[in-house]
């Protein structure tokens, strides 16, 4: 199962598996200059973040995905309507311990979010509106495209969240849903439409050319990001 609802005021262009789409790895066409958009993937520890981005950038299953720490980040470039779009992915860490001192570059100038929740999880889609809280608190404004996803639907028999009350919730933000498997090998597409129509409105409505973080600005998280790992108790 894919694209639940689709409002139109906040999502003109949502991703149809028919739309006719390029999609290249970031190594090809290297000079040819792309947009580029940092997306966050944000939600409780386990609900399936890692794996669901590591499923759009490398599209394997990831078998035995540790922790996140900090952040881990993916790339995949895309080409739409003859035009480049780098999405820059940031896959954050769920448990508190490993946020923290990340939390404000999470936020920092990000262009789209995506929440996620385990669909056998309830507590986890219970944590939902506590993560919307926090991207307001980091002032994520209300232009910043926002999508909501129910990961782990390969396990039918231990859900927990009923599409109808995701549904309601979703509503209520006037976000879309999307339900699917970063698992289940059939519903790749699903996963890469999630992505895509986040692209689709980034392209749409933000006409400018952004900046690319700078490799020392990146050097310098993955820097921090190693000093938590090293510094953790667990
Ligand atoms: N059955 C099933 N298991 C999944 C799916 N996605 C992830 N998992 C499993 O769920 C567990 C957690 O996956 P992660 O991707 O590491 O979760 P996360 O949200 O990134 O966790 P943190 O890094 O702690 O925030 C792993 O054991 C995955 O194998 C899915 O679609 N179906």
């Amino acid at each position: 199962m894919a694209i639940i609802n689709k409002p139109a005021e906040q999502f003109d262009t949502v991703f149809s598996l028919n739309d006719s789409l390029e999609l290249s790895s970031h190594h090809e066409h290297e000079h040819v200059q792309s947009r580029i958009f940092k997306i966050i993937v944000i939600g409780d520890s386990n609900v399936g973040k890692t794996c669901l981005t590591y499923r759009f950038c490398g599209s394997a299953f990831l078998k035995n995905p540790e922790a996140t720490i900090g952040v881990d980040f993916r790339e995949r470039t895309l080409e739409l309507d003859g035009e480049r779009i780098k999405l820059q992915i940031w896959d954050t860490a769920g448990q508190e311990r490993f946020r923290k001192s990340m939390v404000e570059h999470y936020y920092r100038s990000v262009h789209a979010v995506i929440f996620v929740y385990d669909v056998t999880s309830l507590s986890s889609f219970e944590g939902i509106p506590e993560w919307v809280e926090e991207c307001k608190r980091h002032s994520v404004g209300p232009l910043v495209p926002r999508i909501i996803v129910g990961n782990k639907c390969d396990l039918r028999d231990r859900r927990e969240v009923p599409t109808s009350a995701a549904q309601c919730l979703a509503d209520s933000y006037n976000f879309p849903l999307f339900e699917t498997s970063a698992k289940d090998p059939a519903e790749k597409e699903h996963v890469d439409a999630i992505f895509l129509t986040l692209a689709y409105r980034l392209k749409c409505h933000k006409p400018l050319r952004l900046k690319e973080p700078s490799e020392s600005n990146m050097r310098n998280l993955w820097d921090q990001r190693e000093q938590e790992a090293a510094t953790c108790q667990c």
